[in-house]
């Protein structure tokens, strides 16, 4: 992280072989650079200094900090459950400030929330979550959906409850069916998102989750037919070559171990590879069995008419 940004050499000793006096100062100052939760508070504010500090909460452990009103969230590049408990995102959505509580994705989620709590003709709140690819938008974007659905569905009565809860699944539910359809392995990233998109989560006036909706736009078709060597196709595809059982594999004529020659390195094993996953998903957004089925048989024509046919297979096989 330290090493080159925009072509700037990030090295403090690149400034005639000693430390800056600014930055000699900042590193000895008597507050450990892990305990700066603003990054406003830099002083003074540099490229070296900013990143020294991120590189020590990064070593602490900690993953977020705040930049002003924005807040910065480092990919810890390991699974950190702690920090995306249920009872954690109450914590967020209990406290008084909640900006006084450390940085947070829930604190982002929190006064988004309270803000149009606050106002008495609601106006739209968004939240923009960028980065590059691999940064951990697509993981914000899903702790952000988890959040509210926790905290925007809490509705008094027994039956509003079970359309809450309904609701709450549905919208965790689009996640993996968005990813399985968009999202490839590539090389900085093996669930990258080939597509962006526009999530609306709908409340009611009492602030309760009534609705959402996905827009996505810009999705990669060239993926399709053309992938850089050592990436993958949609996952979906792989998902269908892996997880068909038999009696889908006699019906969409699609043998066990069958290879295409631009489904790349199907050999690659990831978790996203998970057909059961998404079948289970679609159900829960209401696409029965039967509307799967239609689905994926297109998807298997598909593979035959763009991929072509799997080694040895006539084509009139392939397109039955
Ligand atoms: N907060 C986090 N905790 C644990 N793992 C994370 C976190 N953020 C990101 N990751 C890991 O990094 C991977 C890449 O993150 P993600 O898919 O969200 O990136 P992205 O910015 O959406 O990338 P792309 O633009 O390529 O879609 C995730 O699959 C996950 O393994």
């Amino acid at each position: 992280m330290l090493q080159q940004m925009n072509g700037h050499s990030s090295d403090p000793n690149a400034h005639g072989g000693e430390l800056r006096e600014d930055l000699q100062e900042f590193l000895g100052r008597d507050t450990p650079l892990h305990l700066l939760n603003d990054l406003t508070k830099v002083n003074p504010v540099t490229l070296e200094t900013v990143l020294r500090c991120l590189q020590a909460r990064y070593m602490a452990d900690i993953f977020y900090t705040n930049a002003g009103c924005t807040l910065v969230a480092l990919n810890p590049f390991k699974p950190v459950p702690q920090l995306y408990l249920p009872e954690l995102m109450k914590e967020y959505h209990a406290a008084p400030q909640p900006q006084k509580l450390k940085p947070h994705i829930f604190t982002v989620g929190e006064q988004t929330y309270r803000n149009v709590k606050s106002l008495i003709e609601p106006v739209n709140q968004s939240i923009v979550v960028s980065g590059e690819s691999g940064a951990g938008k697509t993981w914000t974007s899903r702790s952000l959906m988890k959040f509210y659905a926790v905290v925007a569905a809490s509705p008094t009565s027994w039956e509003s409850h079970k359309i809450a809860e309904r609701i709450e699944q549905r919208i965790l539910n689009s996640n993996p069916v968005m990813e399985a359809f968009g999202n490839a392995c590539t090389l900085r990233n093996n669930n990258s998102s080939r597509f962006g998109k526009f999530i609306q989560l709908q409340l009611n006036r009492a602030q309760q989750m009534t609705g959402a909706a996905v827009q996505t736009y810009l999705l990669e078709k060239t993926r399709v037919a053309c992938q850089a060597s050592n990436e993958r196709n949609f996952h979906i595809f792989y998902q269908i070559c892996k997880g068909a059982s038999v009696e889908e594999r006699l019906q969409w004529h699609l043998p066990e171990g069958a290879t295409f020659s631009w489904l790349p390195n199907p050999e690659r094993t990831l978790e996203e590879d998970c057909f059961e996953v998404t079948r289970e998903a679609m159900l829960h957004l209401g696409i029965d069995t039967p509307t799967q089925n239609n689905i994926f048989k297109v998807r298997r024509k598909a593979m035959a008419l763009i991929f072509g046919r799997s080694e040895g297979q006539p084509l009139h096989r392939a397109l039955l």
